[in-house]
C-alpha cells in the first residue's frame, strides 16, 4: 500500500498532534484528527494553519483533513496511530485504541516522559507500540483565533523506536514529510531520558511565565536548571541510565554550560537558543489552561530514581512542590522570580 493510502490517526490533537497531523496532510497523507470539541469546531470552521520558525506558513483546508471527537469514527480505519495526549491521558487513550482500532494498527507515542510507550503496551496487548520523542516546541494560537494556528517554534528531528519494519510498514518513512523530519533510533530509552533532562526546564518556564528564550538567557534560571540536571544525572547514573544527547552539549556537560556567564552561554549554546520568542513549554500551557501538568512524569520520574538510589534531589523537590501549588491554585503561571524557586546558592545541590 502506498504511503498516501495509509490512514494516520492523531489520537489527541492538541499542539503537537495538530502540527504533526497538519504537516502530514500537507504532504498528501490521509490524516484523521481525534480531538476535543474546541479543536474540532475551530478546524471545521477555518482549517488549520501550519507555520514554523523557518518561515513556512500554510493553510490545511478542512476538506483534506478529517476531524472528529468520536473514537469509534476515527480509530477503526487507522493503519498508524500517533498518540499525542498528555501523559495523564495515556491510559484512557490506550483503552480507546484497544476497543476501536484494528489489531494490526501500529501505535506510536509522541509524548514526553519515559514510560508512555510502556503504558500503551500494557493496555494494548500484542499490538506494535513504538516509543517516540518530539524535540521541538509547538505554540498554539489563542482560543478563538481562526484559523487555528500551530507554530513549530524550535527545531529538531523526531525520533522513533526502530521497530524493524513494523508489520512491513516503514513508519519513519511514512511520517517524514516537509516540516517534520523523522528518524529511527536504536536506543529510545536513552533518547527519552535525554529529552527528560531538557524537560526539567518546562517547570521553570511554567513557574516564571517567561518565554523559553528569555528564561534561558537569564543565568539565575539556568542555575536552577543546572541544579535539577545535576541531581538528575546523579540519580540516572546510580540507576545505570545513560541519557542520550538531544540538543546542544552532551548531558554530562549540561550543568557546566548552563552555569556559564550569559555572554559565554549565548555564544556556546546557539542551538539551544534557536527558539521563537513566543515559545514557552507544554507545562506552561497546562497551568494557563488550569489542567494538571506532567510534573509526575518529568520531575517525578527522576525523584523516583533518586529515592530508590538514595541520591539527593532538593532542587527537584522544591520545583515540584511549587508546580503542585500552582496546579492546585488554578490561576495560571504564578510568575515567580528565580529567587522564589531556589534561593541563590541553593540550586547548586551536591
Ligand atoms: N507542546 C509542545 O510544544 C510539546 C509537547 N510535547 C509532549 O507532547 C505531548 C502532547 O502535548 P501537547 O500537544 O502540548 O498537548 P495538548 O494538551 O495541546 O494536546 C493534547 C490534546 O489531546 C486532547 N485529548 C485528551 N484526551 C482525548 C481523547 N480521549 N479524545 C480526544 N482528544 C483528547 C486534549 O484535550 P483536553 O486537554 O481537553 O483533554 C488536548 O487537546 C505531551 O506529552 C507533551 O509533553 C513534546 C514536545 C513539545
Ligand atoms: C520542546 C520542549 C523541550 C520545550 O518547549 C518541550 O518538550 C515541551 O514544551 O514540552
Amino acid at each position: 500500500m502506498a504511503n498516501g493510502q495509509k490512514r494516520i490517526v492523531i489520537a489527541g490533537a492538541g499542539s503537537i498532534g495538530c502540527y504533526v497531523g497538519g504537516c502530514l496532510a500537507l504532504a498528501g497523507r490521509q490524516v484523521i484528527l481525534l480531538a476535543r470539541p474546541r479543536i474540532e469546531a475551530a478546524v471545521q470552521q477555518g482549517g488549520l494553519r501550519i507555520s514554523d520558525l523557518e518561515g513556512r506558513d500554510r493553510l490545511v483546508k478542512n476538506d483534506v483533513l478529517g476531524i472528529t471527537v468520536d473514537p469509534a469514527a476515527a480509530l477503526p480505519g487507522a493503519d498508524v496511530i500517533l498518540v499525542t495526549v498528555k501523559s495523564r491521558a495515556t491510559h484512557e487513550m490506550a483503552a480507546l485504541i484497544n476497543t476501536h482500532a484494528r489489531p494490526d494498527a501500529v501505535v506510536v507515542s509522541l509524548q514526553n516522559g519515559v514510560d508512555n510507550a510502556d503504558k500503551l503496551r500494557a493496555g494494548l496487548g500484542q499490538r506494535t507500540v513504538l516509543a517516540g520523542m518530539v524535540p521541538f516546541n509547538v505554540v498554539q494560537s489563542p482560543d478563538g483565533e481562526l484559523p487555528l494556528r500551530v507554530h513549530r517554534a524550535s527545531e529538531g528531528k523526531v525520533m522513533i523506536e526502530d521497530g524493524g519494519r513494523a508489520g512491513l510498514l516503514d513508519v519513519a518513512g511514512l511520517l517524514s514529510v516537509g516540516g517534520l523530519a523523522v528518524e529511527t533510533h536504536g536506543d529510545m530509552k536513552a533518547v527519552l531520558w535525554g529529552k527528560l533532562l531538557m524537560n526539567l526546564n518546562n517547570a521553570l518556564v511554567a513557574l516564571s511565565g517567561l518565554p523559553l528564550a528569555n528564561e534561558l538567557a537569564d543565568r539565575r534560571w539556568r542555575l536552577i536548571l543546572a541544579g535539577q540536571i545535576h541531581e538528575a544525572l546523579r540519580a540516572m547514573k546510580a540507576s545505570g541510565i545513560a541519557p542520550a544527547r538531544i540538543a546542544g552539549p552532551r548531558p554530562a556537560l549540561l550543568p557546566t554550560v548552563l552555569r556559564l556567564p550569559d555572554w559565554l552561554f549565548k555564544r556556546l549554546a546557539r542551538r539551544m537558543l534557536a527558539i521563537d520568542p513566543e515559545a514557552r513549554s507544554s507545562m506552561w500551557d497546562d497551568l494557563q489552561r488550569g489542567r494538571p501538568t506532567e510534573i509526575d512524569e518529568l520531575q517525578g520520574a527522576v525523584l523516583s530514581l533518586a529515592e530508590r538510589t538514595g541520591t539527593p534531589a532538593p532542587v527537584l523537590k522544591s520545583v515540584t512542590a511549587l508546580v503542585r501549588a500552582a496546579e492546585a491554585a488554578r490561576l495560571g503561571s504564578p510568575g515567580l522570580a528565580p529567587e522564589q524557586v531556589a534561593p541563590p546558592g541553593g540550586s547548586r545541590s551536591g
